[in-house]
């Protein structure tokens, strides 16, 4: 590792991150694999509908920027889903696929029939919501759950299992009952699933090392972001040893989402020294198709993609870009624009603007004007744009100085 791998070309975050009391329990897997769940949790959000050439253009993309593996989606919810999940297996694009299924064997059928590598399969874990939602006895989950997974491994398919509401249930008593299910089913993974984003990272870390403890196979992390924990729940997990994360571009998700991609991924890039391969560069313009196709409305400021991370408005900060310059970037960005896909930083003008703006953007124009007459604009910009209520434009910072300096438009 680096000998000070918090400042790197690219970023500058925190030293302690790295401080040997810091790190001294953290245990992440040599290998961390990305199971990108976009084409299923994500559509689940509401409103969002991809048709099967989307689902196909996304894959394309995921594979582009190096994702390990995809859950292409799940074969009973439409023709179109089952054709996209056919087509992103016949591509070959490189990640693994795999389909979502419920713990029933006609769900398994239909996912062999798509040729996936893989099934993750869904059942109900927590006993409350076994009796409330499903109006099932538990002894029902076990026995279909044991009868579907047997039935996937013995069709070739690799075994996910994915205990729905885990993170809501009595520990022992779940692991228990996964237990016996991979003792007289069949699986290749567990997954530590937080259903209803419910988790805390300390808990996070809990839940791992408890099954982990329990449970001789692979440990996968698919946690959803009610209380916006999901990026720190998988980090933690991942810290305990869980070698795949779930997660979705931009967070899209059922309710409030799934855990991003994007910001785990940079993350543990910069905070942890955990490289996992995916090509970063490819964030942003993955991020773009998929708001595009979703159809969503993303905040600017969303952490890592959001449109307007790199636009600088405060007079102060504009100072210091000024000083700095594209080569001490990371002076005021934890993370260089390049290294995500990003545009170039850029000064904008509005009601937050300083004297260094504006004399920027004159300077553009090809104005040269003494420092009262660059304060006078500077006052004429913030008039306007509180006026207003937005950013001034190029044209508009023209006509303005134009304006209140007296010349000619
Ligand atoms: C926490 C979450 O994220 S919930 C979101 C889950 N995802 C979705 O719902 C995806 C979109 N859904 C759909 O397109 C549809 O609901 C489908 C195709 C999945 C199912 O179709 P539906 O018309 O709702 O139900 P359908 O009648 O086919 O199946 C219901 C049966 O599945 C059974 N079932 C439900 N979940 C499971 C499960 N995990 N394992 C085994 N059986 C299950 C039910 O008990 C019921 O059985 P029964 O007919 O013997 O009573
Ligand atoms: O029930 C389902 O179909 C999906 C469940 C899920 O994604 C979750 O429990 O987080």
């Amino acid at each position: 590792m680096a000998t000070e791998p918090w400042k790197a070309k690219d970023w500058f975050v925190s030293p302690w991150n790295y401080a040997d009391e810091a790190v001294k329990d953290l245990n992440f897997a040599k290998q961390i694999k990305v199971h990108d769940v976009t084409l299923r949790d994500g559509e689940q959000q509401t409103g969002v509908i991809f048709s099967k050439d989307e689902k196909i253009r996304i894959a394309e993309a995921l594979a582009e920027a190096g994702v390990h593996r995809i859950e292409a989606g799940m074969p009973v919810v439409s023709a179109s889903d089952n054709e996209a999940i056919k087509e992103i297996v016949k591509r070959n694009l490189g990640p693994e696929i795999f389909a979502f299924a419920r713990c029933m064997v006609d769900d398994v059928k239909r996912a062999i029939d798509t040729g996936v590598k893989g099934v993750v399969m869904e059942i109900p874990s927590s006993m409350h919501l076994v009796e409330n939602a499903y109006r099932w006895k538990m002894e029902k989950a076990i026995e279909t759950s044991i009868e579907s997974t047997r039935y996937a491994h013995d069709n070739g398919l690799e075994v996910v299992f994915f205990p729905i509401d885990f993170s809501r249930a009595e520990l022992k008593w779940a692991i228990d009952l996964i237990e016996r299910v991979g003792k007289e089913g069949h699986m290749d993974a567990v997954a530590l699933v937080d259903t209803f984003g419910v988790l805390s990272p300390h808990a996070a870390r809990y839940f791992a090392r408890e099954v982990k403890k329990r449970l001789n196979v692979r440990l996968e992390a698919h946690f959803h972001q009610d209380f916006g924990m999901g990026v720190a729940n998988t980090i933690m997990a991942l810290a305990e040893g869980v070698e795949v994360m779930h997660t979705t571009v931009l967070g899209i998700g059922e309710r409030s989402g799934n855990t991003p991609m994007e910001e785990v991924v940079m993350a543990l890039k910069t905070m942890y020294g955990q490289d996992i391969g995916i090509d970063t560069t490819k964030l942003t313009p993955l991020a773009n198709l998929v708001q595009r196709l979703a159809g969503v409305q993303v905040p600017s400021n969303k952490a890592i993609v959001g449109s307007g991370l790199y636009q600088i408005e405060s007079g102060i900060i504009a100072s210091w870009f000024k000083n700095c310059g594209e080569q001490m970037a990371t002076e005021l960005f934890p993370i260089r624009w390049d290294a995500v896909g990003q545009p170039p930083a850029d000064i904008v003008m509005g009601k937050g603007s300083g004297i260094d703006s504006v004399n920027i953007w004159l300077q553009d124009l090809g104005m040269q004007v003494s420092d009262d007459d660059a304060m006078t604009v500077l006052q004429a910009v913030k008039a306007y744009s509180l006026k207003n209520k937005k950013m001034l434009s190029k044209g508009e910072f023209r006509d303005l100085a134009k304006r209140v300096l007296g010349k000619a438009a």
